[in-house]
């Protein structure tokens, strides 16, 4: 049984449906990407997945539990984070605050999950007093990664982490991720970069038109001729 199971998902805004019979799975310590040209629906599927979007058919279930319906305070709890790609730190807040915002749903934050996420990212560590919205892109995404850490999750949302970096942080980037997925978390990820994400991933996904157009091994679609024409610049 997969971790995440998305079946036959029709999902959209309001009364304007962005997802058409969406299929996604993500098994236990994988790392799975979703990539396809611009508003795909990418960034739809994973708000779907973290109960962000209005729900139009199908079903999305984790660790076997339906959670179609849930609201995101709900799924955070059986163990899902989302990283969104926009205005996803409090800039007025300290590191720190921001770090304990990520645990808010606790009765009290346990020092072991600060710890372990200064120990991911020494950068929060040494400025951990400082206002997030003072420090550069790259270590707010980094901010916002921890954030979605404190809580331990099984299954890690990233939307559009290379976003905005410069090209030396991206690679950083990738590497955290790389890392994170290695200690034992599954990861879903949109990225705009998709060779890179490709290469990185175990299996990748490309949406067209808000449906499923390949899914295989992200090395497999890397070398396929028609995901390269179509998706991948030639
Ligand atoms: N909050 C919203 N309300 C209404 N329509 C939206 C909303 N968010 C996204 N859309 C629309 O949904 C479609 C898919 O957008 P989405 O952001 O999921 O695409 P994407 O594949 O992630 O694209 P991009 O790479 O450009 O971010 C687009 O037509 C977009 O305009």
């Amino acid at each position: 049984m997969s971790l995440l199971t998305v079946e036959e998902l029709d999902a959209g805004y309001g009364d304007l449906q962005i997802l058409d019979d969406v299929d996604l799975t993500v098994d236990a310590g994988e790392y799975v990407t979703i990539v396809g040209p611009n508003g795909a629906g990418k960034s739809t599927a994973m708000k779907s997945v973290f109960g962000l979007t209005d729900h139009m058919g199908g079903s999305v279930r984790f660790d076997g539990v339906d959670i179609t319906d849930d609201n995101p305070e709900d799924i955070i709890r059986k163990g899902l984070s989302y990283v969104p790609q926009n205005e996803n730190v409090f800039p007025s807040l300290s590191v720190e605050e921001n770090l304990r915002m990520g645990a808010y749903i606790l009765d009290s934050v346990p020092s072991s999950a600060l710890d372990a996420v200064y120990d991911r990212f020494p950068i929060l560590r040494e400025r951990r007093d400082q206002r997030a919205g003072t420090m550069s892109g790259g270590q707010q995404q980094m901010l916002a990664m921890g954030r979605a850490l404190m809580l331990e999750p099984e299954l890690l949302l990233l939307d559009e982490p290379s976003a905005g970096l410069a090209p030396d942080l991206v690679d950083e980037m990738f590497d955290k991720i790389d890392e994170i997925n290695a200690t034992g978390t599954s990861i879903l990820m949109v990225e705009q970069n998709a060779k890179t994400a490709l290469r990185r991933c175990d299996r990748g996904y490309v949406l067209a038109q808000g449906q499923n157009r390949y899914v295989d091994e992200g090395d497999a679609l890397l070398d396929d001729e028609d995901v390269r024409r179509e998706f991948l610049g030639g």
